[in-house]
């Protein structure tokens, strides 16, 4: 059974998270304190950019490539946090991560693909997370297993994390393709209708692999409802030490979200509509009532051949009264009015009659 308990909306995690979509932005890497500042001073510059991202111990893929700065840049980001006001994320791999974060007042944790790949890795943090209450996003795992990604957000929340949300950042592609990482987009749509409350992100740095695609994969992931954009940022790309084909400087990410339509209102025909998944509900129960009514009717009929066979008055105002009653009872019980059931039970009793006496006529 899917269980996430006591989901808090991602704009009640912090005030400064009033508006929609959520943006979050900021280097692949913490490089030097200079680059993180200047970053961030240019983000601030951004409405509606409320959180900052670094990335702070790397893993990288292959060793003997830039790593992160580590511990020293934990101090950065709390530079960032006072000068700008804006709020700060950074990804955790270890316990040891989490601890660090939380000593250097870290606003929100994310995870990342690599480590949400390994629930032994899910279960260490999640114990380290246990009782805290901070705010943890999880990044889909490399490989397009939704249940991998469910058990993570699982295991995180029972750690007591209510401020939880899922990152989309798209899957390893076996074969070459022009974007980084294929979005495979029926998962992140299938997470969210399992989990309507769920806060979903959207990473299309790491889904485009190359700046030029993030608009229109932004754009995708605000059309299907995704509370928020995680987009990667560097105030001097060209020196960027990881990830320099995906990261915009500030002033492109500017024009980008200023390009952005974001959705008010669901419009039949979005690839995700909440409300098709109830009227699929609906409908379902509706077969239901039908079904249950045309059986009820069968069952008049054959009293109504017993009756004709007898000689007996198709009214029997006594058994009427009881039937009304105990469904009024019931009825009201389950918290349907009291008119609504009158009027119902008195239709099907009349249909009841008419085909009762359709039966006796039919005898005659
Ligand atoms: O119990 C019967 O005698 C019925 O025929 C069934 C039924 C009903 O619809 O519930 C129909 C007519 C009677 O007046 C009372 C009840």
């Amino acid at each position: 059974m899917n269980e996430l308990n006591n989901l808090k909306p991602i704009n009640e995690w912090f005030k400064k998270l009033d508006s929609r979509p959520i943006i979050i932005s900021g280097p692949c890497s913490a490089e030097s304190e200079e680059q993180v500042l200047n970053t961030a001073r240019q983000l601030k510059e951004i409405d509606q950019v409320k959180i900052f991202r670094a990335g702070i111990w790397k893993p990288r893929t292959r060793p003997n490539t830039f790593e992160g700065r580590g511990d020293d840049a934990l101090h950065w980001l709390n530079q960032v946090k006072l000068e700008t006001g804006l709020l700060t994320t950074v990804e955790v791999a270890s316990p040891k991560h989490v601890e660090m974060c939380l000593r250097h007042n870290v606003d929100i944790l994310w995870i990342g693909a690599r480590t949400t790949s390994n629930p032994f890795s899910i279960q260490e943090l999640a114990s380290a997370l246990q009782g805290m209450n901070v705010p943890v996003m999880i990044k889909n795992p490399l490989n397009p297993d939704i249940n991998l990604w469910i058990g993570a957000l699982e295991r995180i929340n029972k750690a007591g994390i209510s401020k939880l949300a899922a990152i989309h950042r798209g899957f390893y592609p076996f074969e070459q393709t022009s974007l980084r990482n294929i979005p495979k987009w029926e998962i992140p749509i299938e997470l969210k209708s399992r989990f309507h409350n769920l806060p979903m992100i959207c990473d299309p740095s790491h889904i485009a692999g190359d700046r030029r695609y993030i608009q229109q994969i932004s754009q995708k992931a605000l059309d299907l409802n995704m509370d928020g954009l995680m987009i990667e940022s560097h105030y001097n790309p060209e020196e960027a030490l990881s990830d320099m084909e995906q990261q915009l400087i500030p002033s492109e990410l500017n024009t980008i979200l200023n390009s952005l339509i974001c959705r008010l209102s669901i419009k039949d025909g979005d690839d995700y509509n909440p409300l098709e998944q109830y009227r699929n509900q609906i409908d379902s129960i509706d077969t239901q009532l039908i079904e249950l009514l045309a059986q009820r009717m069968h069952t008049v009929s054959e009293i109504g051949e017993y009756k004709s066979e007898k000689n007996l008055n198709i009214l029997q105002l006594k058994r009427w009264e009881k039937v009304r009653e105990q469904g009024i009872e019931l009825g009201k019980s389950l918290g349907l009015s009291e008119k609504f059931l009158t009027q119902l039970l008195r239709m099907i009793h009349k249909e009841a009659i008419l085909i009762q006496n359709d039966v006796m006529n039919d005898k005659k």
